[in-house]
């Protein structure tokens, strides 16, 4: 059985320590995120990102260290991997969604087939969250029939459909033409203010500032700076990341 500790941590991260054969992607991550808190993690190409938020859903194991999500921990023989990613939502640059399927069926597919929901709920569910990312209207078309703003925010709303704890967005936006990357960012920010906890991978700023409780900066597998976002934009020692942010932000 996997033991959940009450009142954890949505994720606790200690020495944690990942290659990918020889090489060393992830150097000694410590890292604690409480319930309700937004981190943004940003940071040149190849230092680690998208490693570090696949590791708390398991798409990527590691070899060192502990890592623990809503008190249950990963790493260790115990695990009860199934139940910790039913905890875990995750978004990715691609929309990942079933082209055979429609909108509402990509929703209720995971909520029918891992949680064993019946149908009527698991379409109650769907519908619910559909309007929730504002697409309510679209719920019978395929993925193909949609914008990528659309199809991407088609897929928080699955994401969603499973009642996550948390959730991860690994660059969300960045295979989005500019003019649909504000839907996808507006409804993050929704999000965000309903109280869910979200670790994003992303290189908008202007999202960073307003809704990021702290951001992560990575370089070379390792977390190098963390800080609160006005600590970030406006403190002498934090000169290095907003320079990389400058060069990064639009
Ligand atoms: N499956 C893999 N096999 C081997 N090396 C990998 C694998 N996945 C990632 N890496 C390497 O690990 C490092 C970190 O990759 P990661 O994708 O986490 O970086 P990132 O900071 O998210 O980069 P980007 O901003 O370009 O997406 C990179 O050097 C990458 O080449």
């Amino acid at each position: 059985m996997t033991e959940r500790t009450s009142g954890a941590a949505a994720v606790r991260m200690e020495k944690v320590g990942k290659w990918f054969g020889d090489f060393h992607a992830l150097k000694g991550i410590d890292l604690e995120v409480a319930n309700g808190e937004r981190i943004v993690i940003c940071g040149p190409s190849g230092s680690g990102k998208s490693t570090l938020i696949r590791t708390l859903n398991q798409l990527e194991p590691v070899q060192e260290g502990r890592i623990f999500v809503d008190g249950m921990e990963l790493t260790g023989g115990d695990r009860n991997v199934d139940a910790i990613r039913r905890e875990v939502g995750m978004v990715f640059q691609s929309f990942n969604l079933f082209p055979h399927m429609t909108v509402l069926e990509n929703c209720m597919i995971a909520p029918r087939k891992v949680k064993k929901i019946d149908k009527a709920e698991a379409e109650k569910t769907a519908r619910h969250f559909l309007e929730r990312v504002r697409i309510p209207e679209q719920a019978d078309k395929y993925p193909a029939q949609l914008s990528g703003g659309q199809q991407q925010r088609v897929a928080i709303a699955r994401a969603l459909c499973m009642n996550p704890k948390l959730m991860l967005f690994d660059e969300p936006t960045s295979a989005l033409d500019p003019e649909m990357v504000k839907e996808v960012l507006d409804t993050m920010i929704d999000l965000a203010q309903e109280g869910m906890t979200m670790l994003c991978v992303t290189h908008e700023m202007s999202f960073a500032r307003s809704v990021a409780d702290r951001i992560i900066f990575m370089d070379r597998g390792e977390i190098v700076e963390v800080a609160p976002p006005d600590r970030f934009f406006d403190a002498p020692e934090h000169e290095r990341t907003r320079n990389f942010l400058g060069q990064i932000s639009h």
